[in-house]
């Protein structure tokens, strides 16, 4: 793909990889993908991301039908995940004067990945960057949009927003604008598929996200697939449905199993059934009925999660691991979860299922439920009331009220790395005195461990 000219002083720079099938190891991309960059010409020259290390020849070439690459001011990285600064170590190489910007956790990133201490500026909320002739960019940290260090960037005189891969999709359409896309429908599978994978583990930053979007927007630019200006309104009004949280009246449980002679789906009757008795809204599932997309998305909205197998050859099944390994960790705050069986002789499976469960850091009691063989009506008993003592460790919340406005003096917590702020202490070394409340904390300060933003701390419990 060749520079294409987007806008007045607005080029696409990007290059395209049709043949990609499978991306960040686990993304399906049937389509390929595209890795975007963008050129904004003027007095002062700013790219606006890198690409995969492969394709940089490629990148390079689309630069130079524009302009010389060297007389390129400033690199923007919104998001440092190395298929977009892949390339940054050898663009530096070339243009020594270069100079990168952004986020402080991005700048982090970066240095991590290229293993250099580049000429890198760190920006926050409301910074701007002047690029004369009246054209000015501002900085949006739009946090965990995927990563700890994403940003948008705003052209207001182009009414153009660079938003890397918020709104994206694993898509290669060579004009680069939405407006003419052929296959339409396989664009729109794909969009809704990268939401799903990317940015689904992220539902309340995606909301914050859309929320921080300029309303004059005429172009989203993003870093995967076309340019959106015709779709831009139908774009953000799935991204909200997807995003919104559904009424949750009751607590949810989840009971999945496999069962090759019924005795584990016996224990899996008796959990659903004490759990339905504790007012739970319970679902129940054998894997070998039900399609993995099914207990997945179960497994993943449920508040208590039960798993049951039978130990087969030492090991649980292979379609119960399934599942497991289906589940997004990332919002299991206040969620419980257990493990059951029978087995025969030598019992691995439930305690392998518990020990997973844990590492995800589901609430879980000290040991998972197995029992012989044909569980008895005493079996039946303890497997309801080890369901009942999962449900107890429950503490995740049913249609929780609006946010009450945070009280300025508690501590508060970085979603990201988990560091406490405590207004007792402060932050001497970054310039907080001790006895300084959350609230008073400057726009710039940010979390002394992974870098991220004050709007990534929440208040602690
Ligand atoms: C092919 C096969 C392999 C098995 N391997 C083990 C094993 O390694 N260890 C064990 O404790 N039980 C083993 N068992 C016994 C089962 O775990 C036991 O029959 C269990 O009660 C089955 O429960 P279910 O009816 O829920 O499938 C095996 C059973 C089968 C059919």
């Amino acid at each position: 793909m060749s520079a294409i000219k987007l806008r007045e002083n607005l080029w696409s720079v990007g290059v395209l990889n049709p043949a990609l099938r499978v991306f960040d190891v686990v993304m399906e991309a049937k389509y390929g993908t595209s890795y975007n960059a963008y050129l904004l010409t003027g007095e002062k020259n700013v790219l606006i991301e890198t690409v995969h290390l492969d394709y940089f020849d490629e990148y390079l070439d689309n630069i130079r039908q524009v302009l010389p690459v060297e007389q390129v001011d400033y690199l923007i990285m919104n998001h440092n995940e190395p298929d977009h600064s892949g390339s940054v170590a050898r663009l530096v190489e070339l243009c020594p004067k270069l100079e990168v910007i952004a986020t402080k956790a991005g700048k982090k990133h970066l240095q991590d990945i290229t293993n250099l201490d580049l000429p890198c500026r760190a920006v926050g909320a409301g910074d701007t960057l002047d690029l004369g002739g009246g054209r000015v960019l501002e900085f949006i940290p739009a946090p965990l949009l995927h990563w700890a260090d994403t940003m948008f960037t705003w052209d207001k005189t182009g009414k153009t927003l660079f938003t890397c891969d918020f709104l994206g999709a694993h898509y290669c359409e060579p004009t680069m604008l939405d407006r003419h896309i052929h296959a339409r429908k396989a664009y729109e599978e794909e969009f809704r598929h990268y939401y799903e994978c990317i940015m689904g583990p992220f539902k309340p930053n995606v909301l914050a996200g859309l929320d921080k979007m300029p309303a004059e927007t005429e172009l989203v630019c993003t870093s995967h697939g076309p340019c959106l200006s015709d779709t831009i309104q139908w774009a953000k009004d799935l991204y909200r449905q997807w995003s919104t949280p559904e009424p949750k009246p009751r607590r949810r449980a989840f009971v999945v199993y496999a069962s090759a002679y019924g005795y584990t789906g016996m224990l899996a009757d008796a959990a659903a059934r004490a759990l339905e008795e504790e007012g739970y809204e319970v679902v129940t599932a054998d894997v070998t009925e039900q399609p993995l997309s099914f207990c997945a998305e179960q497994a993943n909205r449920a508040d208590v999660l039960l798993v049951g197998a039978p130990t087969i050859n030492r090991a649980a099944p292979k379609p119960v691991w399934d599942v497991l390994t289906s589940i997004d960790p990332i919002h299991l705050k206040g969620c419980a979860a257990g493990a059951f069986g029978a087995y025969g002789w030598s019992g691995e499976a439930a305690p392998m299922l518990h020990t997973f469960l844990k590492g995800l850091r589901y609430a879980a009691p000290e040991a998972p439920f197995r029992v012989l063989f044909r569980p008895t009506e005493a079996d039946l008993a303890a497997m309801a009331d080890y369901a009942r003592s999962v449900a107890a460790l429950c503490t995740s919340k049913v249609d929780e009220p609006p946010a009450a406005a945070p009280a300025a003096g508690g501590k508060w917590v970085c979603a990201l790395c988990g560091y406490i702020y405590d207004p007792a202490e402060g932050d001497p070394a970054h310039g907080i005195a001790p006895g300084t409340a959350f609230a008073d904390l400057p726009a710039s300060w940010s979390c002394p461990l992974c870098g991220v933003d004050k709007g990534m701390f929440k208040q602690a419990d």
